[in-house]
């Protein structure tokens, strides 16, 4: 569904790098339909800039994004816009990327408006819709985000992403912002909204064992290249590039047993409760 091809990007100079600076280089991976790519790297490795690519939010030097077929690189504005009701995008801080002053309704309503989807009775039951899928409560709709936890903003921006029924969300470290229970319901969320709607994630984050959780295939990112890229449980488990073994040292393997009841209990309780 998404083919990346000797991606490059270069930032114009500012500050200390006067001279501009190439934050990927020739980076290539692909993304299927349903399937999870994890992108992971320490600070700085190109993780957020590769999302941005995507998104059509930084310009591309050489290279190609395609998605469906079609090539993103160069396509005029007016176009792109029209292609993001495909790709949406969370962010990390659900503190910032909520409108504070409106209403979970507004928040929920503005991107079917905006795309004309439906009647704003057909937008409301939409809303509803969305608020069942996230796991939270109807009477949600008339609070501020101010009302909520962060783990609760981050599924109100997660509803939101899916409001237009998109292929393909960029997860930019969504769970990061989040204290460690919270962030593993809200992962297993994400894995359940992509179980029930298909939706396809670019998931980015820092730390080996979130993305070892909600990945099918892992690419590992190092100074603007990726030097490792398949399978996750290979990737995340076996490793053969020594920068990914170093991360793997950062973040020990648990148990694959005790981990797998783990999700089951994890997925046990994300059923019983409506809210984190
Ligand atoms: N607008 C910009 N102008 C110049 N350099 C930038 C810009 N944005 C990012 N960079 C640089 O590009 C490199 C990659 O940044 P990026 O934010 O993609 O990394 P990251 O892996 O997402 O890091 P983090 O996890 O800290 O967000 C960094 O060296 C950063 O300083």
């Amino acid at each position: 569904m998404l083919e990346a091809t000797n991606v490059v990007v270069e930032y114009a100079g500012r500050g200390w790098r006067s001279k501009g600076f190439k934050a990927l280089h020739e980076v290539s991976f692909g993304i299927r339909p349903h399937e999870t790519l994890g992108l992971v790297g320490e600070s700085g490795s190109g993780k957020t800039t590769i999302g941005r690519a995507v998104l059509g939010l930084v310009p591309v030097s050489s290279g190609s994004i395609r998605f469906d077929g079609r090539e993103l690189v160069g396509m005029p504005r007016r176009q792109r816009r029209g292609l993001s009701d495909d790709i949406q995008v969370v962010f990390q801080d659900p503190y910032s990327s909520l409108n504070p002053s409106m209403t979970v309704e507004d928040i929920l309503v503005e991107p079917l408006v905006a795309r004309r989807a439906g009647d704003r009775t057909a937008a409301s039951q939409r809303v509803r819709t969305l608020l069942d899928q996230v796991g939270l409560p109807h009477d949600a709709v008339h609070r501020l985000p101010r009302e909520f936890s962060g783990g609760q903003r981050q599924r109100i921006a997660i509803a939101r992403a899916l409001a237009l029924r998109p292929k393909l969300i960029v997860c930019d470290e969504p769970v990061s912002a989040l204290d460690l229970s919270t962030q593993a319901r809200v992962l297993d969320l994400f894995i359940s909204i992509q179980e029930e709607t298909g939706v396809a994630y670019l998931f980015i984050s820092h730390d080996l064992a979130v993305v070892r959780h909600i990945s099918h295939r892992v690419a590992v990112l190092h100074r603007g290249g990726i030097v490792e890229y398949g399978d996750a449980a290979k990737v995340t488990e076996r490793p053969e590039h020594p920068y990914t073994q170093r991360l793997l040292m950062a973040a020990p393997i648990p148990d694959p047993d005790r981990q797998a009841a783990r999700r089951q209990e994890r997925r046990a309780l994300l059923a019983s409760e409506a809210v984190a």
